[in-house]
């Protein structure tokens, strides 16, 4: 299995029983790979409280324990309730053979630990806490000492990204088998901390297919020859720019040429502006019902677009042509209100990307914001089976959907990209990439991607994620760009 895929959890759990049934222990190897990690990051003489639950996240927990018992650690067992399966009732059995007595509640004058290891629940977590997990979980967090979290922090989602009542606050993550969505998404974003898989060992043939992957994409952009010119890198046009929403469109605009699209043109609804003086690049011309828009190799309607009916008319006019389409903003807000225009983009021949925030997405699937973030791989499914188009939900986490369900999930960016007009930015850039001739699901998935990488950069040069601006990222995106492009020549 490639090391950035992730399996379902109805796979996950279909391999867990495959091994078993071949007699594999992945619970003995995922105890394993926590002392192996334990032993990366403290010395042996360190404290470490192992905090186990009732079921088999406790029971790698344990497991674990022991391990680390006898690897000279210092350990203090926290067990709230008795264990409920076979495997961590032997491991709770074999631990006190050791020598060590858990104890159901913190003692509030035992020393503090150097490391919390949290395999309280992983992927059994079926509701909300109550006592005493509900103050177990509290009285943790208090702590403010490192976490380790087994699979998962206790309490969060690995696949939705929502957390329960309570949580634990994990400052690490080791997760087994496969990589989980809800880890970097949602709440996932917060709680999980630093992510590490531990793949552990099983026979090939047990391995399920993927249902996503990580959005780690190689350099998808050919080398430059020499001998290039700007026809190479295809035109994009950038529809939108209502009356007070202009920089919206010369945003979006800027970020194609960072993009490294050849020529930039703009089509605006107000027409006030006849150049850009910070990128007189840009080609900008009024939109009138009477235009004849510039060709294109990639379009992208909906920076400060407006839903007037100029935009109702343009946004019919390019769906029914068969151009690579970037879909955003308002473009997208009035697709939501109109069934004509939904069904026309299901039939529709060129290539399709859908940008929405959970709010657009929302809109479009006539439920709540909240609900869209309840669920985010499901609400990005939806939508991109529906309108037949790939579709990136935004936000941390950023899905990257086909209209088949296969996902990317990204991992880069945070919250120095939380700023008005970065999804202008983001649209420019998809554009730029569709122009180039990248297939729509790569130029979507390595655009977020690169658009991540750019926020990144600005935090760790700032050192803080404050007071990145849509229009200071447009140069960090072609310094990133720039910094991944090492494909093959073209
Ligand atoms: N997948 C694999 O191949 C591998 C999996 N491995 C490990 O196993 C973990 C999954 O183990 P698991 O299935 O036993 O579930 P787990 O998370 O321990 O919780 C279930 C227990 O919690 C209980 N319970 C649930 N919610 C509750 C609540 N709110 N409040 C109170 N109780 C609650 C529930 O009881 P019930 O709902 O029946 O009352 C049940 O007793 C997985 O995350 C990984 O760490 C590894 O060994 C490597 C191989
Ligand atoms: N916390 C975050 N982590 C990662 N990416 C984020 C975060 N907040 C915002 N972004 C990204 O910034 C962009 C914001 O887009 P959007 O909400 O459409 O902004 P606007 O409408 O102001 O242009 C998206 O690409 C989104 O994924
Ligand atoms: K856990």
């Amino acid at each position: 299995m490639r090391a950035d895929a992730i399996l379902s959890l109805a796979a996950l759990r279909q391999l867990e029983q495959d091994a078993a049934a071949q007699g594999l222990d992945l619970m003995a190897q995922a105890a394993r790979a926590t002392a192996d990690w334990v032993g990366g990051h403290l010395s042996p003489g360190a404290r470490v409280l192992v905090a186990a639950g009732p079921g088999n996240n406790g029971g790698d927990a344990l497991q674990a324990a022991l391990l680390l018992h006898r690897r000279g650690y210092h350990v203090d067992l926290l067990l709230p309730a008795a264990p409920a399966t076979p495997a961590t009732q032997a491991a709770m059995q074999t631990l006190q053979t050791a020598g060590l007595q858990p104890r159901a509640t913190l003692a509030e004058d035992a020393p503090p630990p150097d490391l919390i290891i949290d395999g309280l629940f992983g992927i059994g977590l079926a509701r909300d806490f109550a006592a005493p997990w509900l103050d177990t979980i509290h009285q943790l967090n208090a702590l403010a000492i490192p976490v380790l979290a087994l699979d998962t922090p206790s309490g969060l989602d690995p696949y939705r990204g929502t957390a329960a009542n309570v949580a634990i606050r994990a400052s690490h993550t080791l997760t087994f088998l496969s990589h989980k969505p809800g880890l970097y998404m949602a709440a996932g974003a917060d709680l999980a901390g630093q992510v590490e898989l531990a793949p552990l060992d099983y026979p090939s043939e047990l391995c399920p297919s993927a249902e996503g992957e990580l959005n780690r994409p190689l350099a998808l952009l050919p080398v430059r020859a020499n001998d290039s010119h700007k026809g190479r890198f295809g035109s994009v046009l950038v529809i939108g720019g209502e009356r007070g929403m202009l920089g919206a469109a010369l945003l979006a605009g800027r970020a194609a040429y960072a993009g490294g699209a050849g020529k930039v043109h703009l089509a605006t609804l107000d027409d006030r502006l006849a150049v850009d003086p910070a990128a007189p690049e840009l080609m900008i011309q009024p939109l009138e019902p009477s235009s004849t828009l510039p060709a294109a190799d990639a379009v992208a309607i909906g920076p400060g677009l407006g839903q007037g009916s100029a935009a109702r008319h343009w946004l019919g006019h390019l769906i029914g042509t068969a151009q690579p389409l970037l879909l955003d903003a308002d473009a997208l807000n009035l697709l939501a209100g109109n069934s004509t225009l939904q069904q026309a983009l299901g039939r529709r021949q060129g290539a399709t990307v859908l940008t929405p925030h959970p709010a657009e997405a929302a809109r479009l699937l006539a439920c709540s914001t909240a609900d869209v973030q309840a669920d985010r791989l499901a609400a990005a499914r939806a939508l991109a089976q529906r309108l037949d188009s790939v579709v990136v939900l935004k936000g941390a986490g950023s899905l990257i959907v086909r209209p088949d369900g296969y996902y990317r999930l990204n991992t880069s960016g945070g919250p120095a990209l939380a700023v008005a007009g970065q999804g202008d930015v983001l649209s420019g850039l998809v554009a730029a990439l569709l122009a180039q001739g990248l297939p729509v699901f790569d130029a979507a998935a390595l655009g977020v991607h690169l658009h991540g990488l750019a926020g990144d950069a600005y935090t760790r040069a700032e050192q803080g994620p404050i007071g990145l601006t849509a229009s200071a990222t447009v140069p960090l995106l072609s310094r990133v760009i720039n910094l991944t492009h090492t494909g093959a020549h073209g």
